[in-house]
């Protein structure tokens, strides 16, 4: 959280031949949907991003928050749901302790899964609780954002995550970014400072607030259980969502 790192990799996180059997369950379980700006990325699970600026998603957003946090559990009967397991860990090492963001005294939704079918991939971009959430008070004291990934299953070739060591201020992005799509141009930075190719099992830890790009995908879908972790000072708790 001092800023020292641009990311961490956990092998082995969750047990890689239990993988196949999480994915299939969690596609048979829920409702996969697309991303509304990245062609062939689909997720499980809404992402808070997408109440940005709209009272009525949002509602939805958190009154669905807490049973589907219960059947990401119920579904990954095989062993605790590993989003889950990373947060009550974090609640026992963080001196201050971890918990889901809450929102009105409501709790997020926290675990997104997303899938990148063949051909996807995200360009790069900064994700941000203040950006999404501009009337939140919340968001205006945190400090730093980060992003776990849990991976449980990977691409034939690609889907490498590419982490830059910059973080552009949030007027500079906002006119980077494609209009009405999501990240900017890869051409307007240079070669990415670290490049990592998630393994089956693997933890993946890193500066979401900071540039981040995932290369395009290859044959099988790669997926990963995720949350973005914010951090507002060593006194205070962490806070997960998605
Ligand atoms: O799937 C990944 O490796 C990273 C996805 C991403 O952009 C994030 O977790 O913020
Ligand atoms: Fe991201």
């Amino acid at each position: 959280m001092g800023g020292q790192l641009l990311a961490l990799r956990i092998p082995h996180y969750f047990p890689p031949e239990r993988s196949p059997e999480l994915v299939e369950a969690l596609k048979r379980r829920f409702k996969v949907n697309a991303y509304e700006r990245a062609t062939n990325l689909n997720r499980i699970g809404t992402p808070f991003v997408n109440a940005r600026g709209n009272e009525a998603v949002r509602e939805l957003y958190l009154a669905s928050a807490p049973d589907f946090l219960r059947e990401l559990r119920a579904v990954c009967n095989v062993c605790a749901w590993p989003i889950d397991r990373l947060r009550l860990e974090m609640d026992e090492l963080w001196p201050a302790g971890s918990v889901t963001l809450k929102i009105d005294g409501r709790t997020c939704f926290v675990g997104l899964t997303r899938i990148f079918e063949n051909g996807s991939f995200a360009r790069p971009h900064q994700d941000s609780l203040r950006r999404d959430g501009p009337d939140l008070i919340i968001a205006r004291s945190i400090k730093d954002q980060l992003a776990a990934n849990i991976y449980l299953d990977k691409a034939d070739a690609g889907g490498v995550l590419q982490l830059w060591s910059r973080r552009l201020p949030d007027d500079e992005y906002e006119a980077m970014k494609q209009a009405g799509g999501h990240g900017i141009d890869p051409e307007s930075l240079g070669a990415p400072d670290a490049q990592i190719a998630p393994e089956v099992g693997d933890l993946i830890l890193f500066r979401s607030s900071h540039l981040h790009a995932v290369s395009k995908i290859e044959g099988r879908p790669r997926v990963a259980a995720s949350a973005f972790i914010g951090y507002w000072g060593a006194q205070e708790p962490l806070r997960f969502w998605s």
